[in-house]
């Protein structure tokens, strides 16, 4: 457990002695303590409280008051309004508890783990194979990451799941061409880029499509093709692989690109359940759970209709005997609960998929797969648009290459870092190095910063703006503070509670003291944007604590140290908020 409590939790805990000897009969009652702006911390608690056992709120306010221990981390506790708590905390309180988190053993900033840490199976990052990714596959990627890497922060139990578009009819097509025209992709992993292994696929899928197309009895030797597949054939399977592992290098480039980890043995993709998929249809025909309905296997919803009143069903097997989507990742279900011991699910999908997944969940629950001890979850996103509000597209109106795309955000942030870069002694290597980390942090930060489930404008200018909510802000506010650091010679950060800290210093070593906390919410609700959100808000009150505060100029020596002490906290927290959201913070920028 946390070896280090914050003063939300010490303040806590002094308020409900008071309130337990205020008020014995209800012991376990919690005060609601929250941040505020009129003082450091409001209690909201006390109303309910006194409405229940019939008291005047602000006379169990006072008894409370009169009771609480004040002195050590609580400076001042006040009645405000019908029965509210108004708290400050001294100052020495402050930079104690920031000393702790800053000598915190772990080197996790006092961050605890969760109470009931458990097993999650993430389902993030799934592009389709012989196809190119687009933005969508982007979000999915960029979000489940940062949720990987808050929940392992946390202590859960991670088991991602890639899961590919790796099975269908169209490879019949694909199989069959490869299979008459052998050579084509003939050579091993590590002789082509990605690029070209993408070019590659869509060269071989615009002339297996346009034989297709043109010559009748390709077609049916395609069709024959998908049997073979399903049916296991070797020297089928065999072709398959190599458009498997073809895809594989163009995938990997792309998340190389992303600066994210992204490891082989994750990635399941749909054909991983195939062996799984009958047994899956055989349990939900038996148990009634899905009825055949025109030949296909079918399971129907009361709120589930289309347009006309009819019901839709989630087909699970249809009529000609193939099966779905709906298929795997029922089968995928069953996997990641029996298998391997999920109690959570969650999926990082497109929101345009979400009637699918409810479906899923639900004919799982049915089933008896998901019970009340297991939860499942689409963490879903919205559509990424261009700067004219509509669906990201090129003004020839085509779908943007993820490549090209990633290519031109590190350009412009190169760019950005070649300006100052003179002027901070860049090498023309750090400034190549700097520009990848400032331009794929961009990218992920204006998709993090946002709530997932809205639509967001992906704006370049805006994403490499050295004002506002960006991650550039946000790297050059650590940067500043390294630069300080560097410059402060013999001088180092020393915490020293005995000092009267200025409202600035305040402000900033509460924002610091929140930290564990946000950490702990963010995971717990899968919302990294309130991550983004409370480090923005840190380099913001950093700002402010320039503009008051000198550092290395400050009255006395103990102020300089005390002063570099924040300041580098300030500057691990943003190091560790930000490595949580996949970003990287360049020492020199
Ligand atoms: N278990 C799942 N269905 N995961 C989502 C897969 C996403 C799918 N491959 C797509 O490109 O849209």
């Amino acid at each position: 457990m946390a070896s280090v409590t914050s003063l939300t939790s010490a303040v806590h805990q002094r308020l409900a002695n008071a309130l337990t000897a205020a008020l014995p009969e209800r012991a376990d009652a919690d005060p609601l303590l929250r941040r505020s702006d009129r003082a450091d911390f409001q209690a909201n608690g006390i109303l309910a409280l006194a409405k229940k056992a019939k008291a005047n709120p602000r006379e169990l306010a006072a008894q409370v008051v009169e009771r609480v221990v004040t002195g050590d981390v609580i400076q001042d506790i006040e009645v405000s309004g019908p029965g509210f708590l108004n708290i400050t905390v001294t100052d020495r309180a402050i930079v104690e508890n920031l000393a702790a988190r800053a000598e915190d053993p772990a080197g996790r900033l006092g961050v605890p783990h969760a109470e009931h840490p458990g097993t999650t199976v993430i389902d993030y990052a799934q592009p389709n194979v012989a196809k190119e990714m687009h933005v969508g596959h982007l979000r999915s990627a960029v979000i489940g990451d940062a949720v990987v890497q808050l929940l392992e922060f946390t202590g859960e139990n991670v088991i991602r799941r890639h899961h590919i578009g790796d099975w269908g009819t169209q490879f019949g097509m694909l199989i069959q061409y490869l299979d008459e025209h052998p050579h084509e992709l003939d050579h091993k992993a590590g002789e082509v880029s990605g690029e070209e292994a993408m070019s590659n696929l869509d060269r071989l899928y615009k002339a297996a499509r346009k034989l297709f197309d043109s010559d009748e009895e390709f077609k049916t030797r395609a069709r024959r093709r998908v049997v073979d597949l399903q049916a296991g054939d070797p020297h089928t399977l065999a072709m398959w692989q190599k458009f498997v592992d073809e895809s594989k290098i163009y995938f990997f480039s792309v998340f190389e690109k992303l600066d994210m980890e992204i490891r082989d043995p994750d990635i399941v993709g749909e054909s991983g359940y195939n062996d799984m998929l009958a047994e899956t249809c055989r349990l939900l025909e038996e148990s009634g759970v899905a009825v055949r309905s025109e030949g296909a296997l079918c399971v129907f919803f009361d709120d589930v209709k289309g347009p006309d009143g009819k019901p839709v069903p989630l087909i699970v097997q249809k009529s000609d005997g193939g099966y779905g989507y709906a298929a795997t990742d029922l089968s995928a279900i069953r996997d990641r609960v029996f298998n391997l011991k999920a109690d959570s699910l969650l999926y990082v999908v497109d929101a345009r998929q979400s009637l699918h997944f409810k479906m899923v969940f639900e004919t799982a629950r049915r089933a008896g797969w998901l019970g009340d001890d297991v939860k499942a979850h689409q963490l879903a996103f919205g559509t990424v648009l261009g700067k004219d509000g509509k669906p990201f597209k090129t003004r020839e109106g085509e779908t943007v290459k993820l490549e090209d795309l990633l290519d031109e955000a590190v350009e412009r942030a190169t760019a950005v870092v070649r300006e100052k870069a003179e002027k901070v002694g860049l090498s023309e290597e750090e400034i190549v190095e700097n520009g990848r980390y400032v331009g794929i942090g961009a990218v992920k930060y204006a998709d993090l910063s946002t709530s997932a489930v809205r639509d967001y404008k992906f704006d370049l200018d805006q994403m490499v703006s050295l004002n506002g909510d960006t991650s550039v802000y946000l790297q050059y506010a650590y940067a500043r503070i390294q630069s300080i650091l560097r410059k402060a010679g013999e001088a180092r950060p020393v915490a020293h509670p005995e000092l009267a800290l200025a409202p600035a210093e305040r402000a900033l070593g509460l924002q610091l003291d929140r930290f564990g906390e946000t950490v702990l919410e963010v995971a717990a609700s899968y919302e990294p944007h309130k991550l983004a959100a409370y480090l923005y808000q840190l380099a913001t009150l950093l700002t402010t604590f320039y503009d008051q505060c000198p550092v290395l100029k400050a009255d006395t020596a103990e102020q300089v140290e005390n002063r570099l002490f924040l300041v580098d906290l300030t500057a691990r927290t943003l190091h560790q908020g930000m490595a949580l959201l996949g970003i990287r913070t360049p020492e020199r920028l």
